[in-house]
């Protein structure tokens, strides 16, 4: 008979067993103990097999129990008619999806359902005070974002899914660091040079893709901003871009599977490229790093101000290169347990998200100048009616105001970012027009939509038209569309804030919105003034090369039309 404490009895007894067999005096209860051992492994299995059956079942409960609780609340939000069991998940391209949610708001209202799937449920709110309060109340973005940032790059604490207080004060000190980079007056001519060197040099061959031209010019901006001189410098910058955009083209793919694919060659192949990013990011930064010290080691002036290196004067590369850097690695803006990888992540990452944006925002306008010469000959005027009134290098672009106007209504029709996402994985979302959002559903406001909805932006909704971010002072035009006058103090427009349309969204809106927004606004427009002043941007003359398509008024990216820089006469 076992006793209640028999798992301990039954391990003496095979100790002693097991010492009795060694000494060679095997007795007949040895039979007694390898039953009591028997009877004691089998119960302890089944133990563990109840233990296990229990723990799935009360999981496969709980995923049940949440199904039916997803698929009872989302009966009352209005939607299309699933064709299957598994919805609309043949949907195969993103403007596919925006098309059937275009026909769904027409017919259902302002929030309606999509099922990707038996258990996907999407919603999507068209409406600009729903989605502000949709923003505002879900904070975390879709698992799928921050995984593939943390597959690429290994950790940033800005791009992550869910929102904590360490996110929120991340952000803060990035958006003080970046307004400050907004306001300085610094005109990227080094910039420029930079980037006209390298498309000079492409362009010895004709002409030259506005897609590679974009990517360029954004990557040597934001790269010039954070790095300072030292990334115009740097041997492996045109690298260090292209395995950017190697990485950007790959990585939701590889975030979208459930389980990391080892097994995949390819991935690995990923990964490299993405340990390549790593390595050269650490390699600028430490190049940053060694010139900081440097400049430390000298009388250091306020930034953008010159100083003495030696006998030769060098500009301190203003918030340029030193801020940054320091910015991202200071301990003060969170205690990180790798103080090199880990903010390296956030350096990537901003790298990452802000090139590839900021060249879409770039293809745009550059396309748009080609495609409107009228417009480009309004902003050369513009920029030389301002160059008349400053002496110095740098001309404040807030004086450009149709340049500005232009980067507005650019960033207003840009083809990327169609969704904004959101998600609320554990409570309920109630909107104030009294429909709620189940637990788990996938938030999307369109933004697409919203940006070329006739209510919001009025009949010409879906033309360019930079004036419409424009204002008449009165006294000087009749016609929105006059010729800026040749006098310089003579200012015809206004510039309106574009965030007082609330469909304004290209970069947003709520706690997980674009910190880079004035950032972007100013340095693109301050980027474009520099390089209208000295040339002029046209489409190559041949028939044959490929002609910027614009459908619905959203330029179509591809095929990347081809463009020619010529030098202005001055
Ligand atoms: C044309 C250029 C850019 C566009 C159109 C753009 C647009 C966006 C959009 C749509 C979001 C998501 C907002 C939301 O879900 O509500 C976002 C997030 C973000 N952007 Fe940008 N962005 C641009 C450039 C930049 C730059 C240059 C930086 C930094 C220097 C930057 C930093 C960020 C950060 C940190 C977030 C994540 C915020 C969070 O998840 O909490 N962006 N951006």
């Amino acid at each position: 008979m076992s006793s209640p404490c028999g798992s301990s009895d039954a391990l003496f007894g095979f100790l002693l067993q097991s010492l009795k067999l060694k000494s060679g005096d095997a007795c007949d209860c040895s039979d007694e103990s390898t039953q009591l051992l028997r009877d004691y492994a089998t119960r302890e299995f089944n133990a563990l097999l109840w233990v296990a059956l229990i723990a799935s079942t009360a999981i496969l409960l709980h995923m049940l129990f949440k199904l039916f609780a997803l698929w009872f609340k989302a009966r009352r939000i209005p939607g299309l008619p699933c064709p299957s069991f598994y919805g609309h998940r043949n949907l195969v391209t993103r403007q596919q999806l925006i098309e059937i949610l275009s026909e769904s708001h027409e017919r259902y209202g302002p929030v309606v359902k999509l099922w990707l799937g038996p258990s996907q449920l999407l919603v999507s709110v068209k409406d600009t005070s729903l989605i502000k309060e949709m923003l505002l109340k879900a904070e975390d973005k879709l698992p799928l974002t921050g995984k593939a940032f943390d597959l690429a790059f290994g950790g940033s604490s800005l791009f992550v899914s869910s929102y904590d207080e360490k996110v929120q004060k991340r952000r803060e000190s990035l958006v003080l660091e970046l307004n400050v980079l907004a306001r300085e007056n610094s005109t990227p001519v080094k910039v420029v040079d930079s980037i006209m060197e390298r498309i000079n040099h492409i362009m010895r061959k004709g002409s030259i893709g506005s897609e590679l031209v974009s990517q360029h010019m954004a990557f040597t901006l934001l790269g010039a901003t954070f790095f300072g001189d030292t990334f115009l410098s740097w041997s492996k910058a045109s690298f260090y871009e292209e395995l950017l955009v190697m990485v950007a083209k790959d990585a939701c793919f590889w975030a979208s599977y459930r389980v990391t694919p080892l097994w995949k060659q390819g991935f690995w192949r990923y990964q490299a490229w993405c340990t390549k990013v790593k390595c050269l990011t650490q390699d600028i930064v430490q190049q940053c790093r060694r010139n900081y010290k440097l400049l430390c080691h000298i009388d250091q002036p306020a930034y953008g101000e010159t100083t003495k290196i030696g006998s030769e004067t060098a500009s301190v590369p203003s918030c340029s290169g030193v801020v940054m850097p320091e910015y991202f690695f200071s301990q003060k803006l969170g205690s990180h347990q790798n103080a090199i990888e880990r903010p390296c992540g956030n350096i990537m990452g901003v790298m990452f998200h802000g090139g590839l944006a900021m060249a879409s925002l770039i293809s745009s306008i550059l396309v748009r100048l080609v495609t409107e010469p009228k417009l480009q000959d309004k902003i050369y005027s513009e920029i030389m009616m301002a160059r008349k009134m400053v002496v110095e290098k740098n001309l404040s672009v807030d004086k450009l105001v149709l340049l500005l106007a232009t980067v507005y209504e650019s960033a207003r029709l840009l083809p990327a970012g169609t969704l904004l996402q959101r998600w609320s994985p554990r409570d309920d979302l109630s909107l104030k027009n009294g429909v709620t959002i189940p637990a788990g559903a996938v938030l999307v406001a369109p933004v697409q939509l919203m940006q070329t909805d006739d209510s919001s932006w009025g009949t010409d909704a879906s033309e360019f038209n930079p004036y419409r971010f424009l204002s008449k002072t009165g006294k000087f035009s009749d016609s929105v569309e006059d010729e800026p006058s040749t006098d310089p103090r003579h200012n015809l427009f206004n510039l309106n804030d574009p965030n007082d349309n609330e469909a304004f969204l290209p970069f947003g809106s709520g706690k997980r919105s674009c910190v880079g927004q004035k950032f972007v606004i100013q340095g693109v427009a301050r980027l474009f003034a520099s390089l209208l002043e000295l040339y002029e941007i046209r489409l190559p003359p041949a028939e044959t090369k490929p002609k910027p398509t614009i459908k619905d008024s959203v330029v179509e990216s591809l095929p990347s039309p081809e463009l020619i820089f010529v030098k202005r006469m001055i």
